[in-house]
């Protein structure tokens, strides 16, 4: 017998999809300054005397996006056209200026490469510094230490500042570091299909796919149209703060691609 509360679909009704992220109407402005000063000193001089001017920049504007569940979503756009903004609004690290999400926060992974490492602490060091930031508790990383290093290639160097890494070999930690959870309800996957030599990205590519075709509601920005177009339903395209494009991805990495050789 039907629920009370739950009215029965009648046979031959579709059951509408859920949407898994709303944004609706966001903008973001930053304050930025307007004649940048060109060393510390000369910030702190005209800081004294009064002389920094600042003005407000729009890195979103009026931004309305619906995402079903389970939906693999592509983000492209020029450098600087908002779209790492708009996922660290999503995710909740930036409170928009105007406009609100509706998202739950509590099955959301953002993903992103290089922030969170100290040069100056050990490889070992920076595995509990960079999960910590990511919100593993101690207990995990201890359990997944060995998987990390291993992913990574890392093993022998762990004692080694990381200031000693070259730049394919940090990544490669933080790559490992940020993808050895269980796949999140919602990943948000900022520019991390870029990582490391040949070997390592295929690598890469292949625990990415993984997640992505593990019925998670995929948001995920790249550079490379091919990227998108291999592993996304849906594409966004992005443009100096403004949705420029929405749907087949095809079609819209046509469009961005049109406009690049332009
Ligand atoms: N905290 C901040 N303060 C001031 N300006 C910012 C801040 N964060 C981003 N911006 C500016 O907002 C704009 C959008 O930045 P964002 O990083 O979202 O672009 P993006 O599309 O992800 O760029 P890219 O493809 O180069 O990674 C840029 O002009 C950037 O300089």
């Amino acid at each position: 017998m039907p629920s009370e509360n739950k009215p029965a679909i009648a046979q031959g009704q579709k059951s509408k999809p859920e949407p898994a992220i709303v944004v609706s109407h966001v903008s973001m402005l930053f304050k930025r300054a307007k004649d940048e000063a060109t060393s510390v000193k000369e910030l702190l001089v005209r800081a004294v005397r009064g002389q920094n001017h600042y003005e407000m920049f729009k890195a979103l504007d009026d931004i309305n996006l619906t995402i079903q569940k389970g939906e693999v979503v592509g983000i492209i756009g020029t450098n600087g056209s908002g779209k790492s903004t708009l996922l660290k609004i999503i995710s909740g690290a930036l409170i928009p200026t105007r406009g609100k999400v509706l998202v739950d926060r509590k099955s959301v992974q953002l993903l992103t490469l290089g922030t969170g490492f100290d040069p100056e602490l050990t490889g070992r060091e920076n595995v509990y510094l960079n999960g910590a930031i990511i919100g593993y508790p101690k207990s995990f990383i201890d359990q997944k230490y060995r998987a990390i290093v291993q992913f990574a290639e890392l093993e022998g160097f762990m004692e080694e500042k990381v200031r000693n890494y070259s730049s394919g070999m940090v990544s490669r930690l933080g790559f490992a570091i940020a993808t050895i959870r269980d796949t999140p309800e919602i990943l948000i996957l900022d520019e991390v299909l870029s990582v490391g030599d040949m070997f390592f990205r295929q690598k890469s590519e292949a625990r990415i796919r993984e997640m992505i075709h593990g019925g998670s509601t995929v948001l995920m920005v790249s550079h490379s149209t091919s990227v998108i177009q291999a592993n996304c339903s849906r594409a966004v395209w992005i443009e100096k703060g403004r949705l420029r494009a929405d749907g087949n991805p095809k079609e819209v990495c046509r469009a961005y691609e049109t406009l690049k050789e332009m």
